[in-house]
């Protein structure tokens, strides 16, 4: 079986690794040059859970793919999800079976415009990690996969995929409310990403200020009102205690999220149109008021100028 990461940065390389490690056949597929330039030269190399480690995966871009891939995992930031689709499509074949674990909302409608449905699998993923440089990443902690098929014919395959990953260490698990499972997540982004971002702080100095359950709060009741609207319906006071479980400083609160990450230390765009952005714009469609959501997205739009972000 021939696997095919589609976004090798932090956390495609990961799940390369992982995937590589446990013995499958992987592929890196990134855009980035000096990235792919030194996984070919040196392996890609990494620090895992405190162990270094350096794994020979071949890596490559797009166009240079010809092989036939039977699943591809989509992990490029939101924003570059449609080129890279785009770039991908020679390589995907009737049968070729898509992931997509992506942060945020909405890209089921963009993998759609590439991808038969019945091929599709929708999900989210608590896994992290870091890229320190081309060619390095920073893998640290424990996670899990929830992912479902979007047409009900590829429940098998959806499966097959869970217990590739379970076998990979990765914890793959079937979830039959993707959209549900989708939704919480986004609440820990849209909680978690702006605000830290805006902070320039992790999540654990997010918890320990005064107005965090407040901000909180009121973000995840924007969030479960514009879900409620699709007919999800979240439980709000386990989604709030979720998100602040977050910070906490013994688990995962000294993560500094994927939003700083790019902006603050990368001085990369960030994905906050497909995380509160998206939430106020559906907000608009059907007629709710969401002010955090949309003032975070403006304040991090501002900050990225602000910053001259790339
Ligand atoms: N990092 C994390 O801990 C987590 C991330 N996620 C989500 O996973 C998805 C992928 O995120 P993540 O792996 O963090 O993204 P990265 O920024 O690490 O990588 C995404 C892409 O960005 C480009 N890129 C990154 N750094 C550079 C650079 N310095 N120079 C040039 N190009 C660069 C590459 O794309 P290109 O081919 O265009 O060059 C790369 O494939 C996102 O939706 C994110 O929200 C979810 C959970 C946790
Ligand atoms: C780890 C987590 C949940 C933090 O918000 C994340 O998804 C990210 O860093 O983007």
């Amino acid at each position: 079986m021939k696997i095919a990461i589609a976004g090798s940065g932090a956390m495609g390389s990961r799940f390369g690794f992982m995937l590589h490690r446990a013995g499958n056949d992987v592929i890196l597929i990134d855009k980035w040059p000096a990235h792919v330039e030194a996984i070919n030269r040196d392996g890609l190399k990494g620090d895992f859970n405190g162990e270094d480690f350096v794994e020979k995966i071949p890596a490559s871009f797009p166009e240079d793919v010809h092989e036939h891939i039977d699943i591809v995992f989509l992990f490029t930031k939101a924003m570059q999800l449609d080129d890279m689709l785009q770039s991908i499509q020679p390589i995907l074949s009737q049968d070729t079976q898509v992931v997509c674990l992506l942060n945020g909302l909405g890209h089921e409608d963009t993998v759609e415009k590439y991808v038969p449905k019945k091929n599709i699998h929708m999900g989210n993923t608590i896994w992290t990690a870091g890229l320190v440089g081309p060619g390095h990443i920073h893998l640290h902690g424990n996670g899990s996969v929830e992912l479902e098929n979007v047409e009900p014919e590829g429940e098998e395959k959806a499966k097959e995929i869970c217990q590739l990953l379970t076998d990979a260490g990765l914890n793959g698990k079937y979830s039959d409310n993707v959209k549900l499972a989708i939704y919480r997540k986004a609440c820990v982004n849209g909680t978690m990403n702006g605000l830290c971002t805006m902070l320039d702080s992790n999540m654990a100095q997010l918890g320990a200020t005064s107005t965090a359950r407040e901000m909180i709060t009121t973000i995840v009741n924007e969030f479960a009102d514009v879900a409620e609207a699709e007919g999800i319906i979240l439980d709000r006071p386990e989604v709030i205690e979720h998100c602040i479980s977050c910070t906490d400083p013994t688990t995962i609160g000294e993560h500094y999220p994927s939003m700083h990450q790019d902006l603050i230390q990368s001085n990369r765009l960030t994905e906050i149109d497909y995380i509160n952005g998206a939430i106020a714009r559906k907000a608009e469609k059907y007629g709710l008021y969401t002010p955090y959501c949309k003032f975070l997205t403006e304040l991090v739009h501002a900050r990225e100028q602000v910053l001259g972000a790339k």
